[in-house]
């Protein structure tokens, strides 16, 4: 039998997107504050994030003229004054912007929320849209090259804390937050500007800086399109996404996304991975990627390391023992040997809703071949993902030729338990079928991921965010969504369970520690999640998206109560 640890990459090669002399410089200057401030505190993407007030040139000049000690180091006064003299402060490239279409309670906001003391944190969450949203500054339009934030022509909503810039997946529940916000302006800008970064790069990238233009995050861009065109009816927003939609399947299904796979009757399948154009440490973490880069020996092994990091990155998942041959070694990443799952559930929600665009533009052969496509799609992901015995579709590791060709071994399917095994349901081709939902409910039942306060990523306690204990909106909301849809009320019940447990571990997290949680800890009802290789962020987009998506969808009524 084959073993996860014995499968070799499909190939290790692939382009690599110039980096700029801006980031390479700002790289320098992290190395320089790490040994200088010590790594008590210390944040990496702060560095590669801040803005000169003076040219490259002279800003360098200064860097290298600092005093350096007996070790080689800069002493902690002389760089506090360098970079308080040569740097605006961290996220002044992006200034407050007040949204128009925000009002304190919209008319017919969340109608099925009853329980006064839900409502009121509902309109808190709401009102959160306000402290998250930016826009460009002036100064970064006028004079770009001393930014490494990238300019966009419309206003946005960030994450929040350490993630100051737009970040693409995360959109898609920021938006499904802000149509139930009935902020359809603002879901448009931040739609307008992905666009905007697709039809200059070819593809939607990681996040809004100069550092993210080597790799895209989960293409979730077509599944904001068909949202706000649902409710809005918006033509002109229709018209204007699907040439970017069209380049951005192109960018997934080409190159190095691209994998050919045969499966045990002869059929072959196209399917993606992710592949991130990239082979050196990521300019945001860059000391922790050379950190882990010293124990491997040479020049090509650290290549393909930098480039699973990477792309692990892309997949949104960074990081997490799914993407690892070893668990328990970092080092053994390899993103770029696995056919995922949910990447292909995400590009044939592509496919359809292309197909529903075109044909809401007047292009039925358009609409054609995409309904085509996405029939293709779905029979790759049930020959390749699916396994009958678990209830499960799970990930395909890679064996390898270079030619990025091979047959299907039913020992190469990962069997580990993970949320996007269960990613598919949020289909409509697949949640269609009640016989399907009602095995996969019982799978997921019984696959140990669902906990008292919402599902698990993993099973795997590893320490990385990505995995256990710690849960993440966006999977929670695809999975309840998905058992929404469906027409089993058994499914819909489930569904109901999951949000509320979901609802209530953000409001007493909120109630707590008055902010919003990036991720959850599924055990513990109002712990927020941990591990990783940064602090717990707050804010934040996704969750607060996800929690005013799950209370429009299900209400909370007066009686109930909210505490865990
Ligand atoms: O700085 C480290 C990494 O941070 C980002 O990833 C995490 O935050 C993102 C924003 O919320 C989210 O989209 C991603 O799923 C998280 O894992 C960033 O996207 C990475 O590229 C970056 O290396």
């Amino acid at each position: 039998m084959t073993t996860l640890e014995s499968l070799s990459p499909c190939n290790n090669i692939g382009p690599v997107i110039p980096t700029t002399p801006l980031i390479t410089f700002l790289e320098r200057v992290q190395e320089t504050a790490l040994d200088t401030f010590g790594k008590k505190g210390f944040d990496p993407k702060l560095y590669v994030d801040l803005s000169l007030k003076f040219n490259l040139s002279t800003t360098e000049k200064a860097f290298d003229g600092l005093p350096r000690n007996e070790n080689g180091n800069v002493l902690v006064k002389d760089l506090e004054e360098f970079i308080a003299t040569y740097f605006e402060d961290e996220g002044d490239d992006l200034v407050y912007y007040d949204p128009p279409d925000f009002v304190p309670e919209p008319d017919g906001f969340l109608p099925e929320v009853e329980n006064l003391e839900v409502r009121e944190w509902a309109l808190k969450v709401h009102s959160l849209w306000k402290n998250l949203s930016r826009k460009i500054s002036g100064e970064v339009l006028k004079q770009p090259e001393l930014h490494t934030l990238l300019p966009l022509p419309e206003p946005m909503i960030v994450p929040g804390s350490r993630f100051r810039e737009v970040y693409y997946w995360d959109s898609y529940w920021v938006i499904r937050g802000l149509l139930a916000s009935k902020m359809y302006e603002t879901a448009k800008s931040i739609v307008t500007n992905l666009i905007s970064l697709v039809n200059k790069y070819g593809f939607a990238l990681n996040g809004g800086r100069a550092y993210y233009t080597n790799r895209s995050e989960p293409p979730l861009l077509s599944a904001m399109v068909y949202e706000i065109y649902n409710r809005t009816g918006d033509m002109e927003l229709a018209k204007a996404a699907l040439p970017a939609l069209l380049k951005e399947h192109e960018f997934w299904n080409s190159e190095m996304h691209k994998v050919t796979i045969q499966d045990a009757q002869g059929s072959n399948h196209i399917l993606s991975r992710y592949y991130a154009k990239w082979n050196k440490p990521r300019p945001e973490s860059s000391t922790i990627d050379k950190q882990f880069a010293s124990k491997l020996l040479n020049v090509s092994e650290k290549q393909q390391f930098y480039r699973e990091v990477a792309s692990t990155a892309e997949s949104g998942w960074d990081f997490s023992t799914r993407w690892m041959r070893n668990p328990s070694e970092f080092t053994t990443l390899a993103t770029t040997s696995v056919l995922p799952v949910d990447l292909n559930v995400f590009i044939l929600k592509m496919e359809l809703d292309i197909a529903f665009l075109a044909k809401e533009t007047g292009e039925e052969s358009l609409a054609e071949n995409f309904l085509e496509a996405s029939q293709a799609r779905k029979r790759a992901i049930n020959s390749i993902f699916w396994n009958e015995k678990m209830g499960q579709w799970l990930d395909y590791w890679l064996t390898g030729s270079t030619t990025c060709q091979e047959t299907w071994k039913a020992s190469n399917q990962n069997q580990n338990a993970f949320a996007s095994n269960f990613s598919p349901l949020w289909i409509n081709l697949f949640n269609s079928d009640t016989t399907l939902v009602k095995t996969i409910m019982r799978s997921l039942q019984s696959s140990g991921l669902l906990c008292a306060a919402g599902i698990a990523t993993s099973l795997k306690n590893s320490g990385q965010q990505w995995d256990f204990p710690n849960g993440w909106a966006p999977l929670q909301h695809m999975i309840v969504e998905g058992l929404v849809r469906s027409e089993s009320q058994e499914a819909r019940s489930l569904a109901e369970e999951i949000a509320k447990r979901w609802i209530r571990t953000n409001y007493i997290g909120y109630k707590k520690t008055g902010v919003m949680h990036e991720k959850y800890n599924v055990e513990k009802c109002g712990e927020f999640g941990g591990g990783g290789e940064y602090v717990p962020q707050t804010g934040f987009g996704w969750s607060n998206g996800v929690v005013l998506a799950f209370l429009e969808e299900f209400g909370w009524p007066q009686d109930q109560r909210i505490d865990c």
